[in-house]
């Protein structure tokens, strides 16, 4: 959160993980110390641990230039380190020279002004072909109506727009798959983005849509994406063919009208006129379901969310709206004949609750849950519930196919706290918590005296939303979700799930 004035914790963090980790997980950790938690002195915390970051640089320089004798003085570990950090820096989409304070290693291997094009341009392109001829034949005729208008858009330097409109399961991910796979095949680049982090892992080379538009978090009616011409983030984008934003319902309109002004003003590099043009000419595909989750206004009533949303923006009326209308995962080949007439039937009932077909003028109306997907009620509801779905936990616990295949959903923190406390309690092993940082140090290291109208103890207790719980309970073996997009590139983002492998004192 920033509010730490000195970095002993991080220094003592890293200390607790070089007892057990090697250089390698390290500068991982180190990365996403300096990313994402507002380290105060990042140069002090570099110089200070430079050597445990360091310390299979050598041996791995031993073994890539097979020269067991090799022996680096402590500037060439440094700069060998430091080129190390540079590579994950550039995972996440930052660079050491963004970082006040951080030495930038001296050498050419980094082309900056390259490195995100050289990144979408990277893909095998053999491999890509092979995808596209295994997939494209089995495209359904929605599917194929789409890509054709896709294709012929880009082809064409039309600079068409699109809303693939589909229901879970109809293909939309498949789509973008295929049509990917054919631009990479041929050398050309897509953007492939979405709205959340997790559906950004299903695409390849998926990003979140903030993260590759540098979206700014606060928006308004008039905002511009963080991208300037002749910034390499705008060559990136010039040099684009396609861009899909999958979950695109989801999205406040006002992010996808920040594109839409921010592309016209880059794109008019290659052609003024496409600054009077939609998204600057460039072909947009957006994808979802507006039955599925809208934008989040928080404490806003419908007519805020409605109001959010991309069918209320000025964006709608250039796109040409295409329908995916056929149910897919009902070819799934694995699956039985009753698992396929299960996977129909809900389809079909979830269709229908989510089109308002039961529903009033008012949006009020009865739903009844069919009586296999009800919990039945035997005593304390959260037991029942528990063991319901997740039933043998403390023998199934360790497997993470069956971690992996069953989630509990509740719609505030409170009972999520309570499921918590109880899952918790069916784990066996010791239980380890972890404090946040509650008070001040001033300069001499000791502690500030706190304010006496607000106790820590009280401090402590509060439950904010969007403010991290001061205590955190677990245990090994634990399944938790991470709420944070951390590294995207290596599927660690906001609802991704983990499982506890290891328990220290200031990690885990
Ligand atoms: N043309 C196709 N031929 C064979 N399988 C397909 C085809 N299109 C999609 N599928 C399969 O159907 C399943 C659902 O498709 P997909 O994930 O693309 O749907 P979706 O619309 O993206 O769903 P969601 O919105 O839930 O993410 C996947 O297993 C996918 O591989």
């Amino acid at each position: 959160m920033g509010f730490l004035a000195k970095d002993d914790e991080w220094h003592d963090c890293l200390k607790e993980v070089s007892q057990w980790a090697s250089g390698t997980k390290m500068r991982r950790i180190f990365v996403t110390m300096v990313a994402y938690s507002q380290v105060s002195n990042v140069k002090e915390l570099w110089e200070k641990n430079w050597e445990l970051l360091s310390d299979d640089i050598q041996h791995y320089q031993r073994s890539l230039l097979n020269r067991p004798e090799l022996h680096l003085s402590p500037d060439e570990t440094k700069e060998l380190c430091l080129i190390e950090l540079e590579k994950l820096f550039h995972k996440i989409g930052k660079s050491l020279v963004d970082i006040p304070g951080m030495p930038i290693p001296n050498c050419n291997t980094f082309d900056r002004a390259n490195r995100l094009l050289a990144e979408e341009l990277s893909y095998n392109r053999s491999s890509m072909s092979t995808e596209f001829e295994k997939n494209f034949p089995k495209l359904n005729h929605d599917q194929r109506v789409a890509y054709d208008q896709i294709m012929e858009s880009i082809n064409t330097n039309n600079g068409k727009c699109f809303f693939i409109e589909g229901f879970g399961g109809s293909g939309k991910t498949f789509l973008w798959k295929v049509i990917s796979a054919k631009l990479r095949s041929e050398g050309r680049i897509v953007l492939c983005v979405a709205t959340s982090g997790i559906a950004a892992l299903l695409m390849d080379g998926g990003r979140t849509a903030h993260s590759r538009f540098r979206i700014p978090i606060k928006l308004n009616p008039t905002s511009t994406c963080d991208i300037y011409q002749g910034s390499d983030v705008a060559d990136l984008h010039q040099n684009a063919s396609l861009i899909i934003w999958d979950e695109a319902p989801m999205a406040h309109r006002n992010a996808i009208e920040a594109l839409e002004r921010t592309l016209r003003d880059i794109m008019r590099k290659h052609n003024k006129n496409n600054l009077t043009k939609p998204f600057g000419g460039m072909t947009v595909v957006f994808g979802g379901d507006f039955r599925q989750t809208l934008p989040i206004i928080k404490k806003g009533s419908r007519a805020d969310i409605v109001d959010a949303s991309l069918k209320m923006s000025y964006v709608w009326q250039y796109l040409e709206i295409l329908k995916l209308t056929e149910n897919l995962r009902l070819r799934q080949p694995n699956s039985s004949e009753t698992e396929l007439n299960d996977i129909a039937d809900f389809s079909k009932w979830i269709l229908q609750i989510g089109d308002g077909e039961d529903c009033s003028v008012f949006c009020e109306a009865n739903i009844d849950i069919p009586s296999e997907l009800m919990v039945e009620r035997q005593g304390e509801p959260i037991i029942d519930i528990v063991r319901e779905i997740y039933p043998h936990l403390e023998c199934n616990y360790v497997n993470p196919e069956y971690l992996a295949s069953r989630a509990i959903l509740a719609p505030h923190h409170e009972m999520v706290h309570k499921l918590n406390e109880y899952v918790l309690s069916q784990i066996p092993g010791e239980e380890i918590t972890y404090l946040s940082s509650d008070y001040v140090q001033n300069e001499n290291g000791k502690q500030n005296i706190e304010h006496p109208e607000f106790p820590a103890e009280l401090l402590n207790s509060l439950q904010i939303p969007g403010f991290p719980d001061h205590e955190i309970k677990l245990k090994l073996g634990v399944p938790v979700i991470l709420l944070r997009n951390i590294d995207q590139a290596s599927g660690l983002c906001n609802r991704t799930r983990l499982i506890i492998k290891k328990n220290g004192q200031m990690v885990h």
